[in-house]
């Protein structure tokens, strides 16, 4: 089934046939269903839905009226990427110096409760938003404390079922100051001496100011913090009523004191991005007025008391690619030269919305434009199409840069970013662009989730490696690439594994996955679209248990669903995580989850954090990437297994070895 705006022609969904299924590989069992795999988990995923629980959301009115969310209503965008520099300019979910934005939740079942919507946005991954509701009206006054936060929920919640009814959202007000009577950092006004470029340096890349140790020092304090005692460490000891024997679960959180910050696992130092300017593959770059009234392609500032939509001109911005700021500027003449006014956020009115540009290291960019066309005749549309056609490839040319993808949308929603709720279409070029990472050479479409720094995650993918044990010419691990995206961790991993089972929810992002595969001659990897909460208990059956099987969870910025992780605890043969975390903060109940002792929420031993290694992915901005190495015991009735790194020894050895080797397969067997 195709989702909305996928057309044979755009994004051809290349069917995979595995050229070779090891029928004789003993690591998967020989299933006849396997190949059917992706079918039967959507059947699977309704049936689920219907009637399994549906955590985080304690009325069974969803289940027992049938809403399903269906897999091809599952946005791409769900998964926002780390960092990611939103049309407003965000990096990252902050606070706006004392401003709200405030959004009505409508068309909700009137009897529900406050709880009811705070669990309701708390299932989508909203969770840092003020809920008001009054009894027995339908609709909610929901607060963000930052323009990317309410960004997020636009896009996330709108259209989503709640209580059976399909809610909606309505921007009421932006930059609302908490006090009237205090400033923002923004307004015009005389203490404020900074140039406007400062001003939008000080938004999108915060740390801008200060030298790269420092900020790498600030960044890798900040991971301390959140992983040791005034974070995960007091999370797990603030457990309540636990029995003697969990008690002694916890006892590797002793080890804190022995590791740096109290980070209860040997924690690494933090490592520099080869690269620390100019390395964003992808920006959404806003068209409005700079401060004297230009029209601009460029960063939403944010901030200002009065609402004032201002953009600015991004090229004095640190992160932004070379090639990015080219085709910025060229959209920039673009519309400087039509007849047709910029779209204005408040008034809902206007034409040119947002350019959304992929420019890789790999040479090839793919630009899409959105334009609200409600104002627009189709003869206009068609003439504008040939314009931006001519435009783009004129001013590529003039620049020696490669134009591979040039893309179209019509977008007409609240959301102000980049939606992939409306179709695309290709005015020029390529459906897809293409990136080299650790030697393959990956497709990525328009909405598929890419790391933003190449040079800084060949590293990352470099650490996952080690850390999963893998060897050349050893080949007896299955890797569980789980939240695969296109499929960048586990293909990099796939020679030296002896299968890799990719996992995702988003269709695109599949269908990129099974064709860098092909096209890599990748044959020893499979692909499942779906949610790992509903698939990983059916996949794991498919492991012998005599193999060593380690899982790869690289999950959107806000982690997983608590419901991954109790799947995941429940697997018992599964004593292997490597988590990739771009926002440790923001996933830290995740890691809470999969280490707190067992309960009847939180089935399966409990795990233990066993190393962990910073990446600095985002030099001046705020985000890190986080490496953490999960393991556990096997349960106590389990027989002897293979794996020599799944056999622990006693807990006290985990946390209480600080020698460690660092960097072999198995840090437990000194
Ligand atoms: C940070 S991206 C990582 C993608 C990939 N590992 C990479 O490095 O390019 C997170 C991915 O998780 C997917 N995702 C989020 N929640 C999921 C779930 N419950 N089940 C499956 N995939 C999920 C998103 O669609 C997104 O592609």
């Amino acid at each position: 089934m195709k989702r909305q705006g996928e057309t044979d022609e755009q994004d051809p969904d290349v069917e995979f046939k595995k050229p070779r299924l090891d029928e004789e590989d003993p690591v998967i069992k020989d299933d006849p269903d396997w190949d059917d795999m992706e079918v039967k988990l959507e059947y699977n995923d309704v049936e689920v839905q219907n009637g399994g629980e549906n955590e985080g959301f304690s009325d069974e009115e969803d289940t027992k009226d049938g809403i399903i969310e269906k897999m091809e209503d599952i946005e791409a965008s769900d998964h926002q990427e780390a960092g990611e520099i939103g049309a407003a300019g965000e990096l990252e979910p902050q606070t706006d110096m004392g401003l709200r934005y405030k959004v009505q939740l409508s068309n909700i079942y009137k009897f529900s409760s406050r709880g009811d919507v705070e669990a309701f946005c708390k299932k989508n991954g909203i969770v840092n938003v003020k809920v008001k509701k009054i009894p027995k009206v339908d609709n909610a006054l929901l607060t963000f404390m930052s323009e990317a936060e309410m960004n997020v929920a636009l896009r996330v919640l709108d259209g989503k079922i709640m209580k059976g009814k399909s809610v909606s959202l309505n921007v009421l007000a932006l930059n609302v100051p908490q006090r009237k009577e205090k400033p923002t950092r923004n307004d015009r006004s005389e203490s404020d001496d900074r140039t406007p470029s400062e001003r939008l340096a000080d938004q999108v890349t915060p740390l801008w100011r200060k030298p790269y140790e420092e900020q790498l020092a600030i960044k890798s304090t900040e991971l301390q913090r959140v992983l040791g005692r005034k974070g995960l460490v007091s999370e797990l000891y603030a457990i309540q009523n636990l029995r003697e024997d969990q008690r002694r679960d916890l006892a590797w959180l002793e080890s804190g004191t022995e590791y740096t910050g109290g980070v209860p696992c040997p924690f690494r130092d933090i490592i520099p991005s080869p690269i620390t300017e100019n390395y964003r593959t992808k920006c959404e770059f806003s068209i409005g007025r700079d401060l004297s009234g230009e029209l601009t392609v460029g960063f939403l500032l944010g901030g200002f008391r009065s609402g004032e939509m201002i953009v600015m001109d991004p090229s004095e911005t640190k992160h932004v690619s070379k090639p990015a700021l080219v085709f910025a500027r060229i959209m920039q003449d673009h519309v400087r030269a039509s007849e047709y006014p910029p779209y204005d956020r408040k008034l809902k009115s206007g034409v040119w919305r947002l350019l959304v540009s992929k420019t890789f290291l790999s040479g090839e960019n793919m630009m899409v434009v959105q334009i609200d066309p409600r104002s627009l005749t189709e003869e206009q549309i068609a003439q504008e199409k040939i314009a931006l056609q001519e435009r783009f490839a004129a001013g590529a040319a003039a620049a020696k840069l490669n134009l591979t993808s040039l893309m179209y949308q019509e977008w007409t929603g609240v959301f102000d970013g980049f939606s992939d709720k409306a179709p695309l279409t290709l005015l020029a070029g390529e459906p897809h662009v293409h990136e080299v990472l650790c030697g393959i050479k990956f497709r990525v479409s328009p909405f598929a989730f890419f790391q933003i720094n190449t040079p800084a995650t060949e590293i990352l993918y470099g650490i996952v490696k080690d850390w999963c044990g893998l060897s050349a010419g050893v080949r007896d691990t299955v890797v569980l690439d789980l939240c695969c995206g296109t499929g960048t961790i586990g293909l990099t991993l796939a020679k030296l594994a002896r299968r890799v089972i990719g996992v995702e929810m988003v269709k695109q992002a599949i269908a990129d996955a099974k064709e860098n595969a092909r096209a890599n001659e990748i044959w020893n990897v499979d692909y499942i679209c779906g949610k790992v909460e509903q698939v990983i208990p059916q996949v794991i059956k498919r492991v012998t248990r005599e193999m060593k099987v380690v899982a790869v969870l690289d999950p959107p910025r806000e982690g997983v669903h608590a419901s991954v992780i109790e799947a995941i605890r429940a697997c018992t043969e599964l004593r292997h995580i490597v988590y990739v975390a771009c926002n440790a903060a923001a996933a830290v109940q995740n890691f809470v989850a999969l280490c707190r002792p067992t309960s009847n929420k939180y089935k399966g031993r409990p795990f233990k954090m066993t190393r962990a290694q910073p990446i600095d992915m985002f030099p001046h901005s705020k985000p890190v990437e986080l490496v953490l190495e999960f393991r556990r015991d096997p349960p106590a009735s389990a027989p002897a297994v293979a794996d020599p790194t799944a056999a622990m020894g006693s807990v006290a050895s985990v946390g209480a070895n600080p020698a460690a080797p660092e960097g072999g397969s198995n840090p437990l067997a000194a």
